[in-house]
């Protein structure tokens, strides 16, 4: 695991956003296709937009990236709260991405069928014996919740499914989302935190003992992947 620490979240977009061209860059010298999952959240909006601008947007081949996301708030498509809204916003009405290289958890049909139809396109995709995502971005919330998997749920513990659907009562909402397993399948997974009000949270996640009811983001474990933590300074001010 490596721990990436920068002043700011500008400056920690910047270094993530360089990092994502020189990974596009060496995967497509060895296949034909780039998947990237798209996180959710506040944290990433900033590298979204940098990447929807140039250089960027003009040093990605974008019509070889096929876009995914980590998990989504059963809402409209329309409704701000809507992960995949906001990746759109952000990014993707912005760059020149078919329209059939991205995947969004779809919210028009009800959580189960979404998280079903999910895992069935992913199987489709990966069919090939591939491992699965090239690029996985997660947030961690300042519960240590990464994806939906939340504190205290029982998806945190999902082995076999790749996908789930379930009532957060916390939150009042349906949420669907990929699993620890196919996300600790991927080649490269990326954590993006920042802010003080995540500092004590991602000391206990790094640096404390294992207790992932408590701690779901201490699931995240690539099994012959890379583990990339990018934290700002306020964020990492009480890491050892
Ligand atoms: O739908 C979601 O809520 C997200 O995908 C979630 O897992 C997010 O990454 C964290 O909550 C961090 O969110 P912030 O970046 O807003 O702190």
């Amino acid at each position: 695991m490596e721990i990436h620490v920068s002043k700011n979240t500008a400056d920690l977009s910047k270094d993530l956003a360089d990092r994502i061209v020189t990974l596009i860059d060496a995967t497509l010298g060895k296949q034909d296709r780039f998947t990237f999952v798209l996180s959710g959240g506040s944290t990433p909006k900033a590298l979204y937009a940098l990447l929807s601008e140039s250089p960027y947007s003009e040093n990605i081949p974008w019509e070889k990236v096929h876009f995914f996301w980590g998990d989504e708030r059963a809402v409209p498509f329309e409704d701000e709260r809507n992960n995949a809204k906001m990746c759109y916003d952000q990014l993707l009405n912005k760059v020149n991405v078919p329209a059939e290289n991205i995947h969004i958890m779809r919210t028009d049909v009800s959580p189960e069928e979404s998280a079903a139809a999910y895992e069935k396109v992913l199987k489709s995709y990966f069919k090939d014996g591939e491992s699965t995502f090239d690029f996985v971005l997660l947030g961690m919330g300042d519960d240590g919740h990464t994806l939906s998997l939340f504190p205290g749920t029982e998806v945190v513990h999902e082995s076999e499914a790749w996908t789930s659907a379930f009532f957060l009562q916390a939150q009042d909402m349906y949420r669907i989302t990929l699993t620890a397993p196919v996300v600790n399948a991927a080649k490269y997974v990326a954590f993006m935190a920042t802010g003080a009000g995540k500092a004590e949270t991602l000391k206990s996640v790094l640096e404390g003992d294992q207790n992932l009811d408590k701690f779901p983001s201490q699931i995240i474990k690539p099994v012959n992947g890379e583990l990339h933590w990018f934290v700002d300074e306020a964020a990492a001010a009480q890491l050892s």
